[in-house]
């Protein structure tokens, strides 16, 4: 074996110069060589290996999380910009949450746990088991004491998720409404109060004045505490939410049944599109994923992923490309491969407002060559975090992509859910679903009722 080589490769990287440490072979007595030899085995491990310079990982959280500015790719050259799409797909699938609860431990596809295999070794390479010594009663050793299993937090519930994402909205609202109730009858100034609360809580105007209206037929000249106040909102919200809540119809004569989905960058189109292709395809459907967001490399990427995870069709160009010509190819490839839906995703961001306009125009203009109906379906997505300026979204996207449906992000983390009540009473969309988490199962059916209540700080 040629003993300076072997230790060339087993020294890459490390501090000490290479040529210091290499001993010509015939120099060393056979003790030497054999220790030596025994010295370089763990060093075959994993970590010693060279680490590549430039982190991909880094790179593409880099990007998503906001993504370098639109200026930024004009110094992009073709070349360049096909190598950010080709990036390994792995680097961002450590970014993404799990598909499957307990996925990566499953051994029954032949992936076994690095920790497992180092185990295995250390046990074999063990001289001989030592006696534990038996402890009187009472006495406990450190390693039972240690190896006490640790209780993991229990996951919460996607209402729970949905309560706690509308904690701000709820407990401004009824820790204002308990102050303006306490010890006073209800009057013209109590409701003109809370109609004022009402508002500013991005309910809308017209859904204050039905709750004051309630309360008022209720309750006037009575006392009145801030549970009837929450009690009666929460049945007045539930009326408007009703009607808008159903379910997103598909029409599978069309194979494949199209959906275009807008919204403002980082809404959430693309994990939304994940999220829902997760549903179809687990329950038998054939989807194809259309990455028509052509103006980020990261989101071709990223929607890409979700394909392979979620077992979809994918279908992609390169950074740049005109994305009405991708939707175009999309629906043909989708038709030639007897998919049932496909499902096209969006730049949210051009360079400005006007070329982002056109372009969706666009997608909608070639579809309908296709087939004079597609786009079927055209989701919109709302952050709910950004409070009234979703309503000025849901009225220029409505304009331009003739939207027919909506789906609310993002409702787990700070949000202002009230906003969806005042869009649900204005543009009468539909709302399709509820995005409670990043995650693949974290997409829930909208329910007016639920949301209702969580908005009035009931529990369920
Ligand atoms: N907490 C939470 N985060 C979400 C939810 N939906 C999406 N996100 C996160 O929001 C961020 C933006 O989501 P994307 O799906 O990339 O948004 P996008 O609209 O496709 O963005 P662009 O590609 O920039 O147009 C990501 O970090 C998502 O993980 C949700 O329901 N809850």
């Amino acid at each position: 074996m040629a003993l300076g080589f072997i230790k060339k490769v087993f020294t890459f990287g490390k501090d000490k110069p290479v040529e210091e440490q290499q001993v010509p072979e015939e120099h060393l007595t056979p003790t030497e060589a054999a220790a030596l030899e025994a010295e370089s085995e763990p060093h075959s491990r994993e970590e010693d290996l060279p680490v590549s310079p430039v982190d991909p990982v880094a790179t593409v959280e880099m990007e998503t999380a906001g993504g370098p500015a639109a200026d930024d790719f004009a110094e992009l050259s073709d070349r360049e910009m096909e190598s950010e799409v080709e990036a390994e797909p792995e680097a961002v699938e450590e970014d993404l949450p799990p598909i499957l609860p307990g996925a990566e431990e499953n051994t029954e596809i032949g992936l076994v746990p690095l920790s497992l295999l180092k185990a295995e070794s250390e046990a074999g390479t063990e001289a001989s088991p030592v006696a534990e010594p038996v402890l009187p009663k009472g006495f406990a050793t450190r390693a039972e004491v240690v190896a006490e299993p640790e209780v993991p937090a229990p996951r919460l519930s996607w209402y729970q998720r949905l309560r706690a994402g509308l904690a701000r909205t709820s407990s401004q609202l009824t820790g204002q409404i308990s102050a303006l109730f306490t010890k006073r009858k209800l009057d013209d100034q109590t409701l003109e109060d809370l109609e004022d609360l009402l508002i500013q809580s991005d309910l809308g105007v017209e859904t204050a004045m039905r709750i004051t209206g309630a309360l008022s037929s209720e309750r006037y000249g009575k006392d009145v505490t801030g549970e009837d106040v929450s009690r009666i909102m929460a049945a007045e919200i539930s009326k408007v939410l009703t009607p808008v809540a159903k379910p997103l119809q598909l029409d599978l004569n069309h194979k494949p049944h199209v959906i275009l989905v807008v919204g403002v960058n980082g809404t959430g189109k693309t994990t939304t599109i994940g999220k829902l292709a997760a549903k179809l395809s687990g329950s038998g459907l054939k989807v194809m994923l259309a990455a028509g967001d052509t103006f980020r490399a990261a989101a071709i990427e990223q929607l890409k992923i979700w394909a392979d995870r979620t077992g979809s069709e994918f279908i992609g160009t390169k950074l740049g490309a005109d994305a009405a010509g991708l939707a175009y190819d999309a629906f043909e490839q989708a038709r030639a491969k007897k998919s049932d839906v496909l499902i096209i995703d969006t730049a949210g961001r051009l360079q400005n407002k006007a070329e982002l306009m056109a372009e969706l125009e666009k997608i909608v203009r070639v579809l309908g060559k296709l087939d004079p109906d597609a786009p079927h379906t055209v989701l919109q997505t709302l952050d709910a975090t950004t409070g009234q300026n979703a309503l000025q979204q849901v009225e220029i996207f409505r304009n331009v992509a003739g939207v027919s449906g909506l789906i609310m992000t993002k409702l787990d983390g700070t949000a202002r859910g009230g906003i969806l009540v005042g869009i649900a009473a204005k543009h009468k969309l539909p709302v399709y679903f509820i995005g409670v988490g990043e995650g693949v199962d974290d997409l829930e059916p909208f329910e007016a009722d639920d949301f209702a209540k969580a908005i009035a700080g009931l529990t369920h």
